[in-house]
């Protein structure tokens, strides 16, 4: 028989596709680092499935399609599985057809041929969520725990019994006395999702190896040569299938669910989303109802798995090359997909902080259209090496924001440039810092940043900033959303008319019907009373006035320390550094952040105009001398204090230079006693040291100017 070209082309075809496949493999299972999604690596391994199922002469018998994975590393030592550990077929979606039969063809074929075998009509199916982790065999011995391997090549695979040791749910021994004398239990070691996270959140701090995803966290664990490091990742287990010698399953229970009810009776833990269903419909009702919890699921599956729950049926139904004919994985969208960055911006959040934002050519995640991916930080992205151009794997999984897990380096397009934070906020121009240490960036445009504008009127009105009765939250959003401020000086250009039209709009945009029509008439009050209140704030204090302009770290107490020191807001403004770091209350890094406030030509174009609307305060001679007043002082507080906090009182006198200790002893300066104080009380007065009593520290405070 000739060939004709279209099995030549088949036939080169296959060969690329075994030699692709045969490279993946040994990334994925050898090194734990695969270079391309799961779905990107299945989609080949059905391309060639299909030619093989066309041309069987192409087969040949080193194709991956005939085996289940690949060894390991051969750093532990083999074991060699007395029952083989297989693999499952995969079945997907036809997701453009909406009838179920269509849609989920694969699973029709698989329960007709099922039924067709044996004869029977709707089967029952033991169906369990497929966990994205690894496969290993623990052999129970006596009902000890002798033996752990992983699958290998399912064939033979490694010992990992001292690691496995370390993963608190396997037992050690078995529970109850039913179990048979040598036992192979199966399973998945995985690592939970929030485990993951943790894990990579620390990574990250500490600019240490990410984990691509929990998958290979847990492959990854496993094989570690230091038990210890096993016991360190967060990893956990759940049995799925039982195996003795000798093909005596049935010992146990004629039915795999029966099996897995025993096993959990010996100590093993059985996933709880594990059930019983019916024939196609049970099944895809399950997958749906799998599907829609896949999110709250607290680990990452990739699909379900549904297996012919009888024995004897499983036995008839037999296998194929690598994989069983009673069982099927049904596999949900991937969470993980290749795509090609196309731009990276910043994003500047409410607090000022800039976080870098890929986008990418938009692609479908689980489900969902994934175009914008945060990157978290500019140490991630360095990390990463991600640039513009780049093809990377988008991760979804869960209610976690979609995230790159790594850069497909071999595809990398030429000419790409390393990426770098721009030196400017991109919503205001200001300059971008680096926060000290740390690797997150901010704008220093908090006055004159819009993308800060909210939290900026917000603090700037608050009751111990400004002090603007009725400017609340949703006020707020308007003024911003509706682009009637720019920065929080443009709130004392508007008039009455000015908020009565913002609110009027807003109602429009909200579909809401306003007051206004309700009653018939424009209300108005509101209005003028906000207007009363803002002109009201004009007359402030300088230390509120500097609270108010919302310096980063500069609290309530800080700004009360400055306006003593200095006396008048110029000489804040132009403090240097060594100045601004001999005031009480102020350490290096708050005076790093005043100056770097003031060095923003933006903020002080919004102090000039604060200043231009007619807000004013005192100023006074600098009080330098405050500091020391109670300065080696150690005061106890006892007893409930009405007029203050126990906290605020503690914060005044240590601003005044005391120590605020929790005992009375003879260094004890004086006891501050409200109503209720006890052993404290009665040891100072044994003691003989001075008791004050609230009004006494409100009046003393006063007098030093802390009250
Ligand atoms: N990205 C790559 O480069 C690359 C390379 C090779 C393989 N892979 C991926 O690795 C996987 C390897 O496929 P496979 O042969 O292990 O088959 P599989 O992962 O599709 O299915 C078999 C595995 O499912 C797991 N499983 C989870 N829950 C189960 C349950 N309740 N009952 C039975 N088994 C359960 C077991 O670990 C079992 O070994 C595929 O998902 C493939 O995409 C990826
Ligand atoms: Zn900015």
């Amino acid at each position: 028989m000739s060939r004709t070209p279209d099995i030549d082309r088949a036939a080169s075809r296959a060969a690329e596709l075994r030699a692709v496949l045969a490279e993946h493999n040994y990334n994925y299972h050898v090194l734990d680092a695969p270079t391309i999604p799961d779905a990107e690596y299945d989609a080949l391994l059905r391309e060639l499935s299909a030619i093989e199922a066309e041309h069987p002469d192409l087969v040949t018998s080193d194709s991956p399609t005939q085996r289940v994975g690949a060894a390991g590393t051969t750093d532990f030592s083999p074991v060699r599985h007395e029952v083989p550990m297989l693999s499952l077929n995969n079945a997907f979606d036809d997701v453009e057809k909406t009838d179920d039969r269509e849609r989920f063809a694969e699973i029709a074929d698989f329960v007709r041929r099922i039924e067709t075998k044996l004869g029977i009509e709707n089967p029952e199916f033991s169906v369990e969520p497929k966990l994205d982790g690894l496969a290993i065999s623990l052999r129970y011995e006596g009902g000890i725990f002798v033996r752990g391997a992983t699958r290998g090549d399912g064939v033979t695979g490694e010992d990992v019994t001292a690691n496995l040791r370390t993963i608190k749910v396997i037992p050690l021994t078995l529970r109850g006395k039913d179990w048979p004398a040598v036992l192979e239990v199966r399973g998945e070691v995985y690592m939970p999702r929030a485990a993951f996270e943790a894990y990579n959140e620390k990574a990250r701090e500490t600019g240490e190896k990410t984990l691509a995803n929990p998958r290979n966290g847990a492959a990854g664990s496993l094989r570690q040569r230091d038990p210890g490091a096993t016991a360190k990742r967060p990893l956990a287990f759940y049995a799925y299938a039982v195996y003795l010698p000798d093909d005596l399953d049935a010992t146990i229970a004629p039915r795999h669910s029966e099996a897995l009810a025993r096993l959990r009776d010996w100590g093993f833990p059985v996933s709880p989303e594990v059930d019983t269903a019916q024939g196609f419909d049970g099944l895809v009702a399950y997958y749906r109802r799998i599907g829609a919890r896949r999110d709250a699921l607290p680990y990452d599956i990739d699909g379900v798995v549904y297996k012919l729950d009888r024995y004897d049926g499983q036995k008839v139904m037999g296998f194929v090359s690598r994989a069983p004919r009673w069982a099927v994985a049904h596999k949900y969208p991937a969470q993980e997909q290749t795509t090609q960055i196309v731009g990276i911006d910043v994003n500047i959040g409410r607090t000022g902080a800039a976080t870098p934002l890929a986008r990418v050519q938009p692609v479908q995640v689980a489900g969902v259209v994934v175009s914008n991916v945060t990157l978290h930080n500019a140490d991630q992205i360095a990390r990463l090496d991600a640039r513009v151009g780049d093809y990377v794997i988008v991760r979804r999984a869960g209610d976690v924001i979609p995230e790159i897990v790594r850069v497909v380096v071999e595809r990398r397009p030429e000419g790409t440039v390393e990426w770098r934070m721009p030196t400017e906020c991109p919503v205001c121009g200001s300059a971008l810092v680096r926060v000290e240490g740390m690797a997150v960036w901010r704008c220093s445009g908090g006055l004159a940043c819009g993308a800060q504008r909210k939290e900026a009127i917000f603090h700037f009105a608050s009751r111990r900033a400004m002090d603007i009765e009725g400017l609340g939250d949703r006020l707020i959003e308007d003024l911003v959303d509706l682009d009637y401020v720019k920065t929080i000086a443009d709130v004392y250009k508007l008039d009455v008319d000015d908020w009565v039209e913002m609110k009027r709009r807003a109602d429009e945009r909200d579909g809401t019907v306003p007051e206004t029509v309700k009653q018939g008439k424009v209300a108005t009050k509101w209005a003028e009373n906000l207007v009363a209140s803002i002109d009201k704030s004009r007359a402030t204090t300088l230390e509120r006035f500097l609270y108010a302009l919302g310096i980063r770290d500069v609290g309530e107490s800080t700004a009360k320390a400055l306006a003593r020191w200095f006396g008048g807001f110029d000489a804040i403004a132009n403090a240097p550094l060594e100045e601004l770091k001999q005031v009480p209350d102020v350490g290096p890094v708050v005076a790093g952040r005043i100056v770097e406030f003031f060095a923003e030509p933006h903020n002080r174009d919004v102090i000039d105009a604060l200043r231009a609307a007619g807000v004013v305060w005192a100023e006074h001679e600098p009080q330098r001398t405050v500091q020391g007043h109670l300065a080696g002082k150690t005061v106890v507080l006892t007893g409930t204090l009405e007029q203050m906090s126990r906290d605020e009182a503690k914060d005044k006198l240590e601003a005044l230079g005391a120590k605020v200790s929790g005992s009375v002893s003879k260094k004890t300066s004086f006891v501050v006693a409200g109503p209720g104080a006890g052993s404290k009380l009665e040891k100072a007065t044994e003691l003989g040291i001075e008791v004050w009593d609230e009004a006494k520290l409100i009046a003393y405070l006063d007098e030093v100017g802390q009250g």
